[in-house]
C-alpha cells in the first residue's frame, strides 16, 4: 500500500489554529506528489526481551517506589501538572513553530543532547545519546528492514534540547516527562494525577469534561497535548520536510503519551490514521522503555550507519 505525502500534508494543513501544527506544516507540498511506501506492521518481532527490573533494581516506571530518584521525579510532575495549561501549550506551539533558534544537522543535535539531564525519568541517569543509540540499536536488531524506524528511534528525544539556553532554556516541566491533552479532563491514569488540583484548567468548566473543547474522533492532530520534547521534535521534522513516513512522525509526537498508548485513555479522540499509527507506537515503546540500561553502545562504530539514514530522510541542515 502507498500513501501520497501531499494528501497527508493537506489533511494536516486544514487544522490550522485548531491545535494542529500551524500554517507552514506542508513544506513537502512544494515538492509536488511524492510517493512513499507506507510501512506494514510486521506480525511479530524476535530478539529483544524486556528486562523485568531497571538499572536501579525497580520495576520500570515505578513512580511511587522509594528510590534515589523518586522524590525528584515526583516534584517534577508536581510542577508539570500545575503549569501546563491549555493557554501555555498554545503559546509554546506558536513560539516554537517559528524555528528561529538555531540551524544545525540532526547529528549535531544528537551531540548537543549530551548536555541535557532528564529529571523526570525514574529509569535512566545515563547521558541521553546513550539512550538514543540503545533504543535505535535494539529496534534495528528486531526490525532490520525498517530503516525509518531506526532513525525515528535515534531522533525521538532530540527535542530535549529545549532545556538548553540557545533554545530558550525552558524549565524541565516544559520539556520532559509523560504528556497528556489539555482542554479536556485530566485522566486518572496520568502519573501523579493529584497535583492537577492546583492547575487552573482543572477548575475551568470548558476544559474539565470528558470531551472538553474537542469532538469524538477529531484526530490527535486537533488536540493540544502538553508541551515538551515530543511536539517540538515533530514540528522540527515536519517543517524541515522530512521524508519519514507518517508513522515515524506519530511516534516522535506521541511517544510520551503514556495515558493513551499504555492505558487507552483518550482513545475516543483518535481518528483512523491515529489508530493505524498507534500500532507502530506500541512496537516502538517496548524499545524506548526497556532498552534503558548501563550497557554502552560504541558510538564511532554505528555512527556511519546513522549518518546515512539522516542523509536519506533529512536535509543536511535543519531550522530549529
Ligand atoms: O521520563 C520520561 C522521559 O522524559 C522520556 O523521554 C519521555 O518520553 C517519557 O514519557 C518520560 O516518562
Ligand atoms: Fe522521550
Ligand atoms: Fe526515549
Amino acid at each position: 500500500m502507498t500513501i501520497l505525502l501531499e494528501q497527508v500534508a493537506m489533511d494536516e494543513g486544514r487544522k490550522v489554529g485548531e491545535g494542529g501544527d500551524g500554517s507552514s506544516a506542508n513544506l513537502v507540498l512544494d515538492a509536488g506528489f511524492v510517493v512513499v511506501p507506507e510501512p506494514k506492521v510486521p506480525v511479530s518481532s524476535s530478539g529483544f526481551v524486556a528486562p523485568e527490573i531497571n538499572a536501579f533494581g525497580h520495576a520500570f516506571r515505578s513512580y511511587d517506589a522509594e528510590s534515589e530518584r523518586q522524590k525528584g521525579v515526583e516534584n517534577f510532575y508536581r510542577l508539570n501538572h500545575i503549569h501546563q495549561t491549555y493557554d501555555f501549550v498554545k503559546k509554546m506551539r506558536e513560539e516554537y513553530s517559528k524555528l528561529d533558534k538555531m540551524e544545525m544537522s540532526i547529528w549535531e543535535c544528537c551531540e548537543l543532547l549530551n548536555e541535557v539531564v532528564d529529571e523526570s525519568d525514574p529509569d535512566l541517569d545515563e547521558p541521553q545519546i546513550e539512550h538514543l543509540l540503545q533504543t535505535a540499536e535494539a529496534v534495528r536488531k528486531d526490525y532490520p528492514d525498517e530503516d525509518w524506524l531506526h532513525l525515528t528511534a535515534l531522533i525521538h528525544d532530540l527535542g530535549k534540547v529545549l532545556s538548553l539556553p540557545a533554545f530558550g532554556g525552558l524549565p524541565q516541566w516544559a520539556v520532559v516527562g509523560d504528556t497528556h491533552p489539555l482542554g479536556c479532563a485530566f485522566d486518572e491514569s496520568i502519573v501523579h494525577h493529584k497535583y492537577f488540583i492546583d492547575n487552573p484548567d482543572y477548575h475551568n468548566p470548558a476544559y474539565n469534561t470528558k470531551n472538553g473543547v474537542y469532538e469524538e474522533a477529531c484526530g490527535l492532530n486537533n488536540v493540544m497535548v502538553s508541551w515538551g520534547h515530543d511536539d517540538y521534535m515533530y514540528l522540527v521534522a515536519k517543517k524541515n520536510g522530512t521524508m519519514l513516513p507518517s508513522a515515524g512522525l506519530f511516534i516522535i509526537r506521541y511517544h510520551s503519551f503514556y495515558p493513551l498508548h499504555r492505558c487507552g485513555a483518550y482513545a475516543h479522540l483518535m481518528d483512523d490514521e491515529d489508530k493505524a499509527n498507534l500500532k507502530w507506537l506500541h512496537i516502538f515503546n517496548k524499545y524506548d522503555l526497556y532498552s534503558k540500561s548501563k550497557v554502552r553502545i560504541d558510538i564511532e562504530k554505528v555512527k556511519p550507519y546513522y549518518l546515512s539514514l539522516i542523509q536519506k530522510y533529512f536535509p543536511e541542515k535543519l531550522k530549529w
